[in-house]
């Protein structure tokens, strides 16, 4: 069961809050989340994949990795197929964010962030990322170091192609952030983030 509320003493004080950052493979959902962590000490919300891990990347520290029999065994507030791989956030993980504080942050393709909007209503703050020369995704991944082979599948799946686009079940919903230039979008996150922390 969710605890959306923050109380002191029994009294409800503030309500928790999630940003979820969302929008096509490579136009910066991941650089905007650990921004918001460094910058605002937000809370991640940690997901499970069965995707192969990428250069760098940890177990339990990127993403929990499973094969496809452990993917099983966890309790999803969403779960989806992308690329030829299975992703889902789990409510424990959630839960376990607000435990740490007030606002969590996760990054998901848009069926999770079109479910986490639908399921947690004006808790989920949503952010759509863009970037207007398209091209630029190509090359962000080649930067990232990613295997030529799993660029080609990602950006040849049809999934990609529909995160490209704002979902009609976001608009007027999510706030839409072109990050084509690094510095105009920090300006906007900060924004988002003191806003959020006003309303406390
Ligand atoms: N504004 C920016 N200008 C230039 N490069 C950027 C900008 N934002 C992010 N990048 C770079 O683009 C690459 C892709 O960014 P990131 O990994 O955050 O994307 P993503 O949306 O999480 O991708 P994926 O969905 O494939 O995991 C990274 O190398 C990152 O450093
Ligand atoms: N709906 C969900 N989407 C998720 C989850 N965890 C990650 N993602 C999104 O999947 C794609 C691919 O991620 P990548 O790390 O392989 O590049 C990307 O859009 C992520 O945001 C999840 O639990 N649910």
């Amino acid at each position: 069961m969710l605890n959306p509320l923050v109380t002191v003493g029994g009294k409800i004080v503030a309500e928790n809050k999630v940003i979820v950052i969302t929008g096509a493979a490579g136009t910066g959902k991941t650089t905007v989340q650990k921004y918001l962590l460094k910058e605002f000490g937000l809370k991640r919300v940690l997901t499970h994949t069965t995707r192969p891990m990428r250069a760098g990347e940890q177990n339990g520290v990127d993403y929990y990795f499973e094969d496809d029999e452990s993917f099983e065994r966890n309790h999803y507030l969403e779960r989806v197929s992308y690329s030829g791989y299975q992703y889902g956030s789990s409510f424990e993980a959630l839960q376990q964010a607000w435990h740490q504080g007030q606002i969590a942050t996760i990054v998901l393709e848009t069926l999770g962030a079109i479910t986490y909007a639908e399921k947690l209503g004006d808790q989920a703050v949503i952010l759509f990322m863009t970037v207007r020369n398209h091209a630029q995704l190509k090359e962000r991944m080649q930067i990232r170091g990613d295997n030529p082979k799993m660029i080609a599948k990602r950006l040849g799946s049809k999934e990609h192609e529909r995160d490209l686009e704002l979902p009609a079940e976001l608009k007027n919903r999510a706030i839409e952030i072109d990050n084509t230039n690094w510095s105009t979008t920090r300006q906007q996150l900060d924004n988002i983030v003191k806003r959020l922390q006003d309303k406390d």
